[in-house]
């Protein structure tokens, strides 16, 4: 194994200094090493993206488990929770252990599947989660992402199945017979387009029924790409009474609004929806004051057919991985601790994913990535990592860039480019 220098870096933003990576963890020197420059660089803990969908298996078009892997080293990421809405569904110990080996072949990041609550993502019967927990996926996180659990019952099930292993419920929270037709969020720019809306109270009468249920189980439940700052105030409200709940928020609901689905073009088209500037301020609020705990960037890509189509026809979606870091930098600014935080280590121990989301101090596993705060780059779709296309970003100037990204002491991306 190659010992790297790390010269002149900064960590978490503190006075440059040299941080040695030997024998896949962080040390404090070393005899000999292979020098990189980090003057100007800042080094955090290797992002963790707890809600990632790969395609695989079913959609290699559109994605694979290795081409979101390379896509996540990019980023800056170290570890992504694969979401269970492929085909077949990852509702086995089966489909999971294929998804979980496919990573470890590609080697980029950890891939950490998520498991489906129900058979088929159909909402009828639970899933063997008891398998897929006990595989070798290891798997402590369930959802129908995609689809709501929106039967209470079955929710209570799941709810109460997985505290027996403390696994969590990751929950999509939209009732279903209020977003029926739904094309964008239901507003002023929906009732001026004429297009059917999807209401907030759709995603908040779910959460809190949700954590209703949560904490008459003292069960874990996570809720998925909040959007509306309702739901932030539902959250606010439990979690001031102690219910178990954590919350993630995507880049681009920190950053987009409905307004650009005035523009029908179906790249702004995902769900949940984008919303207000109201909703924005209130869910960038939120992640600084940790109602929200995580970003996360449901990252979800799509063939050219199902997104250069007619808005109705379009799948919902975005890509997310390869600008995450960029957008939360711009939205946060260099605070460097809170981005960790909210980006590395908290979604690190929702997941108990061991050895990511560290201090960085000596002796924890090198899983880290080095960042340029004061490059700018302008996104170009065709060089993205990613299999598919479908970034609201295509042409934007971003801040920041990933320089460097180290999976236990091996870099997967040296110079802004991946390695394999
Ligand atoms: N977030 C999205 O807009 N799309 C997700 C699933 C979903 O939540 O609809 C996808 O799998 O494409």
């Amino acid at each position: 194994m190659t010992t790297y220098r790390l010269k002149g870096v900064s960590v978490l933003g503190a006075a440059p200094t040299d941080l040695f990576i030997t024998d896949g963890l962080i040390s404090d020197k070393s005899a000999s090493a292979e020098v990189i420059d980090a003057a100007g660089l800042v080094a955090l803990p290797g992002l963790v993206d707890l809600h990632t969908h790969l395609r695989e298996p079913g959609r290699e078009d559109a994605e694979t488990v290795e081409t979101g892997s390379r896509a996540a080293a990019l980023g800056g990421y170290t570890a992504v929770c694969a979401m269970a809405n492929t085909s077949p569904v990852a509702d086995s110990a089966g489909v999971v252990e294929q998804v979980w080996r496919l990573g470890r072949e590609a080697g980029m990041v950890d891939v950490q599947p998520i498991g489906a609550v129900t058979v088929g993502l159909a909402g009828k019967q639970l899933a063997e989660l008891g398998a897929m927990a006990t595989s070798a996926a290891n798997v402590r996180i369930f959802s129908d992402d995609g689809f709501c659990v929106a039967d209470p019952r079955l929710m209570r099930r799941a709810l109460e199945y997985v505290k027996a292993f403390d696994g969590i419920i990751a929950q999509h929270a939209e009732e279903p017979r209020l977003t029926e037709g739904a094309q964008m969020h239901e507003g002023e720019v929906s009732t001026r387009l004429g297009l059917t809306g999807w209401p907030a109270v759709a995603e908040e009468a779910i959460i809190a029924r949700d954590v209703l249920l949560a904490e008459h189980v003292g069960s874990r439940l996570h809720v998925c790409h909040v959007s509306t700052a309702g739901s932030v105030e539902v959250l606010r409200q439990a979690k001031a009474r102690g219910v178990r709940v954590t919350a993630e928020v995507t880049p681009h609901h920190l950053l987009l609004t409905d307004e650009l689905a005035a523009s029908y073009d179906p790249v702004y088209k995902v769900n949940p929806p984008l919303r207000t500037a109201g909703d924005v301020a209130a869910l960038r609020q939120a992640l600084v004051d940790g109602v929200i705990d995580v970003v996360a960037t449901d990252h979800a890509p799509h063939a050219v057919e199902d997104k250069e189509c007619e808005w109705a026809y379009a799948r919902p979606g975005m890509l997310g991985l390869e600008t995450a870091f960029s957008i939360v930098l711009s939205v946060l600014g260099e605070q460097w601790e809170l981005i960790a935080d909210r980006m590395s280590r908290t979604p690190a121990r929702i997941a108990g994913l061991d050895g990511h989301g560290t201090d960085l101090a000596v002796g924890s596993p090198a899983n880290l990535t080095l960042v340029d705060p004061s490059a700018r780059r302008v996104v170009d779709p065709a060089e993205l990592a990613s299999r598919s296309r479908n970034t609201p970003y295509s042409g934007t100037t971003l801040p920041g860039r990933i320089v460097a990204t180290f999976l236990r002491g091996e870099p997967t991306v040296l110079d802004g480019k991946a390695v394999k």
